[in-house]
């Protein structure tokens, strides 16, 4: 059990240590930012639900109103065209068929000209005649109607009178109650459309916050939450003479219970953990060797300096060959190992030797062309080598500037033994191009006899682990001295890298006269400037010409 914990923690541990992880301010910053961007989202949410919900409440509203309005003025008409004597027993009778005929009428009767109530279907004749208040408002559908009427029922009950011709009309304080929300935060409010007259509040809305709310010609949706700011809507149906406004005293935020607040916490923290990750894991990707070395490649920052290859007895420079450098932002100075390996396995090394062969051709043009035994040794993968379209590319570059194929040496390594028969292949027809061919890092993995006897290269390279066994009596400088018997037999120029000092010149001269060398002892890999000094105070004969020159 404790096993399975440790094993888990250690996937763990490296999936955490491969990933660049946020600092804890940035952490921190995450979590802020997207916290309130959940708060805000949830505040928008329920905002937008309210909306809705409101509108429905005052749709409602509009839709009951408009049939309380077509009642009020078909009983009204019906009234008017009545030809009894006003007041008659025949004209009461009628006028109580039409109010049960229509539910959201309490009352119909007679007013005279100069606005008194003289009788009503449910109570009869007036004794004295009702006075109603002076303040009347002329009302396009009902020539006259007054605000609340204080007396006529019970005492402290308001109704609202309408007439038209010699008949008035009580709407039924009914007509709304199944609309009616009893909410502490939603109401209403119903209007003439001049807003001379409030017809009526409905539920817990006080007058001035209704008068508020009729303030607002459109409607107003505060998408800010502040505490003051209320949600209202406005329908002022056409072909009426009223309007409604729904009223919302506390929306979004100040809405939310505790359970939500923790909820949309909740979800901005796990968004704001998730983004943050998934930044970090983003930056680790951008800062990966794979996605550096694509961008390099494609803004072309890798270049070459080059290391002088000597002729050992005689300290001349007969060539150079050329190393690739990269000095990365991010990552800094790459050595070649890492990125060729790292340009092989993601197909990336076709494009980059391309590169590298035009920038080695240009920048060893004039010395190549100064002297035609001067040679350019240029580092080949595999990949270069077996990809059909490469001698070509390389015959282009090589005529378009005119030089001399023979000066042109490709190092190959064999890294294992299946690259062995595709080797044969393709270095055949690079041969038969003019080209040279040299064994890279003989001695060392794949590369060894089996190889020198498939074909032939102009040279062999000794790898620098042979050099520095110098003196050390073991098993590498037993192999390297049986390498200076074996090639005395073949016709192929030995070249040895990672010579330091004149002890390994002096031995290696001993033993092969035509040796060639490259090494730090003579000068590391140079640019092109570099290069032309040492050319001209060529040839090395002492540890005077040996340079610091920076690799
Ligand atoms: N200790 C010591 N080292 C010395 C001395 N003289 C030279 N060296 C280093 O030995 C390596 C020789 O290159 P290599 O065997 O072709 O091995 C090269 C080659 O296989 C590959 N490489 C470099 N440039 C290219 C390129 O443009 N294309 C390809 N495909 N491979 C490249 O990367 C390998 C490593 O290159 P570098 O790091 O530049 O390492 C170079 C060079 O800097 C010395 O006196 N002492």
């Amino acid at each position: 059990m404790l096993g399975y914990f440790r094993k888990k923690s250690i996937i763990l541990d490296m999936i955490l240590s491969s990933v660049l992880l946020p600092s804890w301010q940035k952490l921190s910053i995450y979590l802020l930012f997207s916290i309130s961007v959940s708060l805000f989202a949830h505040h928008a949410f329920y905002l937008y639900q309210e909306q809705h919900s409101l509108q429905r409440y005052l749709e409602g509203i509009i839709e009951r109103t408009k049939q309380s309005v077509f009642q009020m003025r078909t009983s009204l008409n019906l009234a008017i065209t009545n030809d009894q004597i006003a007041c008659s027993d025949k004209d009461l009778n009628s006028l109580r068929i039409a109010l049960l005929k229509y539910p959201y009428i309490e009352d119909i009767g007679r007013i005279t000209e100069d606005h008194k109530l003289i009788c009503s279907a449910l109570w009869g004749p007036f004794t004295p005649p009702l006075e109603l208040p002076k303040q009347a408002n002329i009302d396009t559908s009902f020539r006259i109607n007054w605000p609340e009427t204080n007396g006529l029922f019970a005492k402290g009950q308001q109704r609202s009178v309408f007439s038209a011709g010699n008949a008035f009309v009580i709407p039924s304080p009914a007509t709304f109650t199944d609309l009616i929300r009893h909410s502490r935060k939603t109401g209403s409010v119903l209007y003439s459309s001049k807003k001379q007259h409030i017809y009526r509040i409905f539920d817990d809305i006080t007058l001035e916050e209704a008068k508020k709310a009729m303030s607002y010609s459109k409607n107003n949706v505060p998408m800010l939450p502040t505490a003051n700011n209320i949600l209202t809507l406005r329908i002022c149906p056409a072909g009426f003479n009223f309007c409604a406004t729904a009223i919302d005293k506390r929306t979004g935020y100040f809405d939310m219970n505790i359970w939500q607040w923790l909820w949309a916490i909740l979800v901005g923290a796990f968004f704001g953990m998730f983004m943050a990750f998934s930044w970090a894991i983003f930056k680790s990707n951008r800062r990966s060797l794979i996605y550096r070395l694509k961008y390099a490649i494609k803004n072309d920052q890798i270049y070459s300096l080059y290391q002088p290859k000597i002729q050992l007895n005689t300290g001349e420079i007969i060539g150079v060959e050329a190393l690739a450098r990269w000095q990365d932002q991010e990552l800094g100075t790459v050595s070649p190992d890492q990125f060729i390996a790292c340009a092989e396995k993601n197909k990336l090394i076709t494009p980059l030797t391309q590169q590298l062969v035009k920038k080695n051709l240009d920048d060893m043009l004039r010395y190549l062309k100064a002297n035609s035994d001067f040679t350019l040794s240029i580092n080949l993968s595999i990949q270069d080598l077996s990809n059909p379209s490469f001698l070509h590319f390389v015959e282009r570059q090589v005529q378009q500037r005119g030089i001399h194929p023979g000066q042109i040496i490709f190092e190959v390594t064999e890294r294992s033994a299946a690259q062995s028969d595709v080797l044969k292949q393709v270095t055949k027809r690079f041969l038969r191009k003019g080209y040279q061919i040299s064994l890279d890092d003989f001695g060392t993995g794949f590369s060894n006899l089996s190889w020198l006897t498939a074909f032939d290269p102009h040279e062999i390279k000794i790898d620098k682990m042979f050099i520095q066994s110098i003196g050390t009596q073991t098993v590498n400088q037993i192999t390297l001295d049986s390498i200076f018997l074996l090639v005395s037999k073949l016709d192929v120029k030995l070249v040895f890298e990672g010579i330091e000092s004149l002890e390994e010149v002096d031995y290696l001269t001993q033993h092969t006269p035509n040796a060639i060398g490259q090494g730090w002892l003579y000068s590391k890999a140079v640019d092109t400037e570099s290069l032309g000094k040492l050319l001209k105070n060529q040839p090395f004969t002492s540890t005077a010409f040996l340079t610091n020159s920076p690799d």
